[in-house]
């Protein structure tokens, strides 16, 4: 029998862009000629008969439009989460230069007929589409127990919208089917069987068309065919969800009296005179050798109240200075803030120290190459230096974008126990200036940020976050900032403690642990893996979840 088709789409075949708003859901994959394909159930579709769906194959060429749906398909079908099989990618530098081979047919028009497609299932069980140019094939060729399973119509785009023409139109032996019960068994048996490797890789190569976006990020996967989510988007500054959330440009005051060219050419040198200082951390060594009764004065305060006015105390530049003749050297934490949890004190726009104060490092950057790469244990992605990193080196912020303390609990509770590993609160400075708990501000970096939302926990961290602000006046925002608190060779996993306790002795991490393995309290949480002596066993302290 043959099947009349109209002239067009007898004709050669199409490629069809699929876009993301018109799919309703992918349904099934398999493998047809070699090619990896997915069902596609299409939304937007005008239909005679209400109980039907639209649903057609299309190879991954035609998806690159809506990669990120095929990825959380794939993973929600568990398909490349095994060892890596022939699928290596450890992606170099020179990799990312690779264009995607669907990138050619981003432009193509779509306002004609589509693709036509009949789909039957063979003794085999596998399914396979008829050609394109279906008109040309005899279905008398095929064997009695084939059957049409899968209405394909004819889709047309017009006006934004995708118009399917039943093949019932063309002849009376194609059968239709419900499409809203797929897949059926045969097609979820197939799938079960097809692995997705150029699925796998078209994916991994829409990741690295973004990280090509981003100054030395590079990715790695020894482990399995995996991509780090393709939702993500790479930011370089905080993305606010409301203009209110920002610092207005009013509010900033810098330092006045210092100037670039003080005696070193390097801004800001003398701590009485910079004014971004006045909370800084006070120079106890100095103050002591400088005036004893007021020192004296000082730590009996610090002891009695916790709360001193440092007003007129010498205080702390945070850095080490800037290396004029190599810049290559980097500037370091000092070791008091290192070791403290004391915000730091960045000059500004309005300061008049000028560039190369040396009180200017977090706000310029990442200068650091780095890898996010797949862990082997449990622990997703993580993140390395792909240079040694020296003891105070700062790495990078944690970006995202700024919501409030309200909208993060919505998103929290909208997407479950999951979002609070990318949420990170505002909350240093709780109790000054009228910030609470509840108006602070919070950062989410799941969709959006920077290379640190891929950095992992772990109880005995190589790096730690500081405050940096840089506006003493508004303590709503600040950038939280991650330096070295070891020397970390070239490779080594960038890890930093997320509740950032301080360390307690061997003993009594392992007597905590112990306990904290046998509270039923602990059931259901998410256990730790970051496999050192000191691991506390889970991720979230309770204490902090309760609260
Ligand atoms: C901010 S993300 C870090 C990046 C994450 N590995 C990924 O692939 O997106 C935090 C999540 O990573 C995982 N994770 C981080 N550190 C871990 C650890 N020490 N043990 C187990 N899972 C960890 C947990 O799933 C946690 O919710």
């Amino acid at each position: 029998m043959n099947c009349k088709m109209p002239s067009y789409i007898q004709s050669t075949r199409l490629t069809h862009s699929v876009y993301l708003e018109d799919i309703d859901c992918i349904l099934c994959h398999r493998s047809f000629n070699g090619v990896e394909q997915f069902l596609i159930r299409w939304k937007h579709v005008t239909l005679a008969s209400p109980r039907s769906a639209v649903v057609s194959w299309h190879p991954i060429s035609e998806l690159s439009r809506c990669l990120q749906l095929v990825q959380t398909y794939v993973e929600e079908q568990g398909v490349g989460e095994g060892k890596a099989s022939g699928l290596q990618l450890p992606l170099l530098p020179t990799s990312r230069k690779r264009k995607t081979p669907d990138h050619e047919h981003e432009h193509e028009h779509e306002h004609e007929i589509e693709r036509s497609q009949v789909n039957i299932r063979g003794a085999s069980g596998l399914l396979s589409p008829l050609p394109s140019h279906v008109g040309s094939v005899s279905p008398k060729m095929l064997s009695p127990e084939f059957d049409v399973l899968v209405y394909n119509g004819f889709l047309k785009r017009k006006c934004g919208r995708i118009f399917a023409l039943h093949l019932r139109r063309f002849s009376d032996s194609f059968t239709e089917i419900d499409a809203t019960t797929l897949p059926n068994a045969d097609m979820t048996r197939a799938a079960r069987l097809t692995p997705l490797v150029s699925t796998a890789r078209a994916i991994r190569l829409g990741f690295l068309e973004k990280l090509r976006r981003v100054n030395g990020l590079y990715l790695e996967n020894k482990v399995n065919s995996t991509t780090p989510p393709l939702h993500f988007r790479f930011i370089k500054e905080y993305v606010f969800l409301d203009d209110e959330l920002q610092t207005s440009n009013d509010a900033f005051v810098g330092c006045q009296q210092c100037r670039p060219n003080m005696g070193q050419n390097i801004g800001c040198e003398y701590t009485q005179k910079c004014d971004c200082l006045e909370y800084a951390n006070v120079d106890e060594e100095k103050l002591k050798s400088t005036n004893l009764v007021m020192y004296n004065k000082y730590i009996e305060d610090l002891k009695t109240s916790g709360q001193v006015d440092t007003l007129g105390l010498p205080k702390r530049f945070p850095y080490t200075k800037p290396n004029l003749d190599n810049p290559n050297v980097p500037q370091k934490l000092l070791a008091y803030y290192r070791e403290s949890r004391y915000p730091i004190y960045e000059c500004n726009h309005k300061c008049r120290c000028g560039p190369r104060c040396k009180s200017r490092l977090v706000q310029k950057g990442r200068k650091v190459p780095l890898t996010i790469f797949k862990t082997d244990n449990k622990r997703g992605w993580g993140v390395y230096c792909n240079e040694d990193l020296v003891q105070g080196q700062f790495i990078d912020t944690y970006l995202g974008e700024v919501i409030t303390s309200q909208e993060a609990d919505r998103r929290e509770a909208d997407s479950g126990s999951e979002k609070n590993s990318y949420l990170y609160a505002l909350d240093k400075f709780v109790g000054e200036g009228g910030i609470t708990e509840e108006n602070c501000l919070v950062i989410d970096g799941q969709y959006m940020g920077g290379p640190t939302r891929f950095i992992n926990h772990s109880c005995e961290p190589n790096c730690r976050q500081y405050t940096v602000s840089y506006n003493k006046y508004d303590n709503r925002l600040y950038n939280l900032a991650f330096f070295a608190y070891e020397n970390i060779p070239a490779g080594v996993e960038l890890t930093f403690d997320y509740m950032d306790l301080d360390e307690v002795e061997e003993d009594e991490a392992i007597r905590l642990r112990e306990a904290a393995m046998k509270d039923p309290r602990n059931a259901g949480r998410v256990p730790c893996n970051c496999g050192t002596v000191k691991c506390r066993g889970f991720l979230w302290d309770q204490s902090r979840d309760e609260a």
